[in-house]
């Protein structure tokens, strides 16, 4: 008696946790995509499934089972899919630093479409006048920019390189060159091509990140020469 009555208590539970569910999507409190939906129902059909063996009735437990079976599925599929966007330390450094407004599985595309290189000291990665070939990323390391024989910058962390250049295949505005051992993202020309074919919003994205940078660098350069013309004046 008290077993049954233990039943019937986890049925209403389960019917609670079911109605609170399509409640919360309904009224738009729960996304119908996310894994707080799959658990309630999986919590509901395990709870009303349970409730079943004090009166068993077949097609109710045909329900249950399938209603278990697909959760079960989703919540494997969500974790898959979470895993997949996970960034490790160097990615979440360039996500932080630069890819932020895009959206996680733009920016993870974005990373699955290039690599990761350990650049060298003298290392070329654009030469003035030359089309852009590939974008970098710095993780640490240096680099300089040359304009001419004139060196006009020192790139480190977070700095991008082939900004400019890359989407339009423009000639490099300067020559860059490694002065301190560097890891760094590397992109082809051609994969983000590839990749702006398929995802035009995307490379919208990146066309608005490319531009913020160039923009930080002009202010700096400008920066730089207004201080060397005062100087001048002086
Ligand atoms: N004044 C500058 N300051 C910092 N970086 C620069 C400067 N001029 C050129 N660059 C970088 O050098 C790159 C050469 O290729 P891009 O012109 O595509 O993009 C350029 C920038 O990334």
């Amino acid at each position: 008696m008290q077993g049954s009555l233990f039943l019937d208590g986890l049925g209403l539970l389960g019917a609670a946790l079911y109605l609170g569910s399509y409640a919360g999507l309904q009224f738009g409190v729960i996304r119908g995509n996310s894994a707080l939906y799959t658990i309630l129902n999986l919590a509901a059909s395990l709870a009303v499934l349970t409730s079943l063996f004090s009166q068993w009735n077949l097609s109710s437990a045909v329900i249950q089972t399938s209603w278990v079976v697909i959760s079960l599925v989703g919540l494997t599929r969500l974790w898959l899919l979470q895993r997949r966007l996970r960034f490790d330390d160097a990615e979440q450094v360039f996500y932080e630093t630069h890819l932020g407004a895009l959206r996680h599985i733009d920016a993870r595309r974005f990373m699955d479409a290039g690599e990761w290189v350990d650049l060298a000291v003298g290392e070329g990665l654009t030469t003035e006048g030359a089309p852009v070939e590939a974008l970098f990323f710095l993780v640490g390391g240096e680099a300089r920019v040359m304009a001419g024989s004139q060196e006009v910058a020192r790139l480190g962390e977070g700095a991008l390189i082939g900004e400019f250049g890359v989407l339009t295949r423009a000639p490099a505005s300067a020559t860059v060159e490694i002065t301190r051992p560097a890891r760094a993202f590397r992109i082809t020309a051609d994969a983000l091509e590839t990749l702006g074919d398929r995802n035009g919003e995307l490379l919208r994205q990146l066309s608005f990140v490319f531009a913020l940078s160039g923009q930080a660098k002009l202010a700096t350069s400008n920066a730089r020469l207004r201080g060397s013309s005062l100087d001048a004046a002086r």
